[in-house]
């Protein structure tokens, strides 16, 4: 008789491997909205960008949906990342 929780141990196991693998990618993500922070600042732009956040709202709900996912969720996630991401850039900026 086999355990059926030694599948759920695994499960988890990717879950969390997974999860490392998103973490490196959103701190990647913030490591160039750093850099694009410094073009910015040099060239007297705003740090926010609305018209740009639009953008990627739009295709994260894009992206989601060419994954069967809610692109609701997708326009969610982009929110949290561009949050994450002017945090960031506001320390960089010397606004925080
Ligand atoms: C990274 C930028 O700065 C801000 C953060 C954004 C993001 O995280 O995608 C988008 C627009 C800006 O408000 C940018 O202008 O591209």
């Amino acid at each position: 008789m086999t355990d059926p929780t030694a599948d759920l141990t695994d499960l988890r196991a990717d879950i969390d491997r997974i999860d490392a693998e998103i973490a490196d990618l959103i701190a990647e993500r913030v490591e160039r909205a750093e850099a694009v922070a410094d073009v910015k600042s040099s060239a007297g732009r705003a740090l926010v960008d609305e018209d740009r956040e639009a953008t990627v709202a739009s295709h994260h709900a894009t992206l989601f949906a060419e994954r069967g996912l809610d692109p609701d969720d997708g326009r969610a996630l982009a929110e949290f990342l561009i949050d994450v991401a002017l945090d960031r850039e506001r320390t960089v900026d010397g606004e925080a």
